[in-house]
């Protein structure tokens, strides 16, 4: 399977995440989140863990993209950080692993054997990185997919509110493989951007799939009117 095979069209990937401390963690919320974003159009569905994994791909007939956030004392390095997690993902059934394709703590240097792994057991797999060079370096590694999702994330990236269409722009004209836009894409608008800036898919988490999040906007924005 091939990047262009496993996405025949461009279009939007719902992220369904939610982490232990998250209000919407467990059970089949994160599937049942995943098949409303299928039903309207979604064409891909990020997740985290391999409950998570497993449950949406027996809920929903669209590739998945999987990762597993594992915090390690010491280390900043969290989205599927060891070949452990990697292995979990593949066993889980996920269709393409995400993994931290950073410069930080000689990841680029250790990262090899886990691209390897996951390609040797049929899977794609989908840079995170946070910088231009993180990207080129990821896709000279052999990755599939080279994604925007750590810039805002280390601490030598651009930290902004918006979604980092700078790096997008500089990505989509130098990489080869087919770049996806995520981080902070609040709006249909920046989605759109997205895609007219050249991405191939957009990654949307946040703004669809954690309410709190979602919320906590609504009350910032009325906040000074309340009074
Ligand atoms: C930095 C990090 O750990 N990002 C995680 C990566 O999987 C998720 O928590 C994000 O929700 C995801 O990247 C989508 O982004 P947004 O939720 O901003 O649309």
């Amino acid at each position: 399977m091939n990047t262009h095979e496993i996405f025949p069209a461009r279009g939007l990937i719902v992220s369904c995440q939610a982490l232990e401390d998250e209000p919407l963690h467990g059970g089949d919320t994160m599937a049942k989140m995943a098949r409303a974003a299928v039903r309207s159009g979604a064409i891909g569905i990020r997740t985290n863990g391999a409950h998570d994994i497993a449950a949406i791909k027996q809920e929903v007939d669209v590739p998945v993209i999987g990762l597993i956030k594992r915090d390690i004392p010491g280390s900043d390095i969290f989205i599927t950080p060891t070949l452990e997690e990697v292995e979990a993902i593949v066993e889980a059934g996920a269709d393409i692993v995400a993994l931290d394709v950073t410069g930080r703590e000689d990841r680029l240097e250790r990262v090899k054997p886990l691209i390897e792994y996951a390609h040797s057991k049929g899977r794609l797999v989908m840079a995170d990185i946070s910088t231009l060079e993180e990207g080129l370096a990821a896709e000279s590694l052999g990755v599939d997919f080279i994604g925007t999702t750590l810039s805002g994330y280390t601490p030598y990236s651009p930290q902004q509110e918006e979604p980092d269409f700078e790096l997008l722009r500089g990505l989509c004209s130098r990489a080869k493989v087919p770049v996806i836009a995520e981080g902070r894409i609040w709006t249909p608008a920046d989605a759109a951007r997205a895609l007219e800036t050249g991405a191939s898919y957009v990654v949307v988490g946040s703004a669809i799939t954690r309410p709190q999040l979602i919320v906590a906007r609504y009350v910032d924005a009325i906040g000074s009117r309340l009074s």
